[in-house]
């Protein structure tokens, strides 16, 4: 085992260590139409791998989910119109996300 995660990002994300295979049905479409979405995801993969040290898979899959939530909660905003305001918008569910809304909001599957 070399320890190493795999991330596949699209409608569906994938996340594997090679023993598991978990599918994250998080997101919008939304996310595809503004530039900077999977950077993001990246990001937040990174971030939260940080932080679960000892679990990457964990990690990677917190931060795909924390993303994903974020950009679910800024389509349903009413003054999203579009992908210009929905940016601006997920900007800010990003910021308002909350530990509860991971733990309540996540729509994982084991493959
Ligand atoms: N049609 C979609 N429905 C739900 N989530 C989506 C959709 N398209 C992209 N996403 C989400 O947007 C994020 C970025 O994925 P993707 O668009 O595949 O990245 P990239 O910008 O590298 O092509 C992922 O977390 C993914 O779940
Ligand atoms: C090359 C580059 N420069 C700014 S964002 C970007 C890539 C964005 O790619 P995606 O929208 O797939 O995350």
């Amino acid at each position: 085992m070399h320890r190493c995660v795999v991330v596949m990002t699209g409608k569906v994300d994938y996340v594997s260590n090679c023993r598991a295979t978990v599918a994250v049905h998080n997101g919008h479409a939304l996310q595809a139409e503004i530039t900077g979405s999977g950077c993001m995801v990246g990001t937040a993969v990174a971030t939260f791998i940080a932080v679960a040290r000892d679990n990457p898979m964990l990690g990677a899959l917190a931060g795909i989910v924390a993303i994903n939530i974020a950009a679910e909660h800024a389509a349903k905003r009413p003054d999203v119109h579009g992908p210009g305001s929905f940016r601006q918008a997920f900007l800010d569910e990003m910021h308002m996300l909350t530990r509860e809304h991971i733990l309540e909001e996540a729509n994982i599957r084991l493959c």
